[in-house]
């Protein structure tokens, strides 16, 4: 472990600010007795994109439904801004794998149902919506139908639809493996600064198994290894944006990734 990194121990460290995300000794088991983790610690600091990587199977999309509050750890616990996360709550947005957009609904109305549970009139309502399709480029395209759309577009609407919730915190799980590459590569480029174009979502938590794409887009990255799983490894990438994957730096994060992650790690 270099300089760069964080010990992992450190995370456990008393800090004086509070961080936006924080899984603290996570622990969790299936009904079925699967042991996924082991004393899991992840913190997901203010303005940070954070990344989570790991072998295939190795818990990452439970791991993110434990941090939204949809999973229940055996022990240990999600704190948002310092307050227990008990259940999902509209501050935490899961961006899922597959894209889900309504084929009925317009990408408007698409979107101004993240607000139905509000108590928001429909005047508000759609101005909302329609500021949070600007906000993902989808300005004008407003009355189409998810048909009408291309893969990269619903992804967009569904964004647009967890921005309109005014959450803190964004969690997405494999957010392109459902795209072409040419339209991952275009919605990867714009991600980060439809993200963080405002300051009102405060931290982005994402699974991938792309590690060029983490290295893009990832502030720090966290490593899962193991069964069961726990952090291997925590890299803080310190390269400016955008990032160029052909250059050496890249290439020397990108075999530290690999060094953390070959071969998946066994535990007694
Ligand atoms: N409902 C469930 N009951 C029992 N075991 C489960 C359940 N869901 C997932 N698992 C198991 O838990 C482990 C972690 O699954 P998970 O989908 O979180 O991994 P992952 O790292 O996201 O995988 P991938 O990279 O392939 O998407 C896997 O071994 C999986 O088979």
């Amino acid at each position: 472990m270099t300089s760069e990194d964080y010990q992992i121990n450190q995370i456990n460290e008393p800090s004086s600010r509070v961080p936006v995300l924080q899984a603290i000794n996570i622990s969790f088991s299936y009904e079925n007795g699967y042991r996924v983790f082991q004393d899991v610690n992840l913190e997901a600091g203010e303005g940070k994109f954070v990344a989570i990587i790991g072998p295939s199977g190795i818990g990452k999309s439970t791991f993110l439904r434990i941090l939204g509050g949809f999973l229940k750890p055996d022990s240990g616990y999600v704190k948002l801004m310092g307050k227990l996360v008990l259940k999902p709550i509209p501050e935490i947005a899961l961006i899922h794998q597959s894209i889900v957009t309504f084929p009925w609904m317009t990408a408007l109305e698409n979107v101004m149902l993240s607000m139905k549970s509000k108590r928001i009139d429909q005047k508000t309502a759609e101005e909302k919506a329609r500021e949070a399709l600007a906000r993902v480029g989808l300005e004008g395209f407003e009355d189409l139908y998810p048909k009408e759309m291309s893969g990269g577009m619903r992804q967009r609407v569904a964004i647009a639809r967890a921005f309109a919730a005014d959450p803190y915190v964004f969690l997405m799980d494999e957010p392109f493996a459902h795209l072409d590459e040419l339209t991952a590569e275009g919605l990867r480029q714009d991600i980060y600064n439809i993200l963080f174009s405002d300051n009102t979502l405060k931290s982005v938590v994402m699974v991938s198994h792309n590690l060029t794409e983490v290295l893009e887009l990832a502030d720090d990255i966290f490593i899962l290894n193991g069964v069961p799983a726990s952090v291997v490894g925590i890299v803080h990438v310190d390269m400016p944006r955008p990032r160029n994957p052909k250059t050496d730096e890249f290439n020397g994060y990108l075999d530290k990734l690999y060094n953390y992650l070959t071969p998946p790690r066994m535990k007694k």
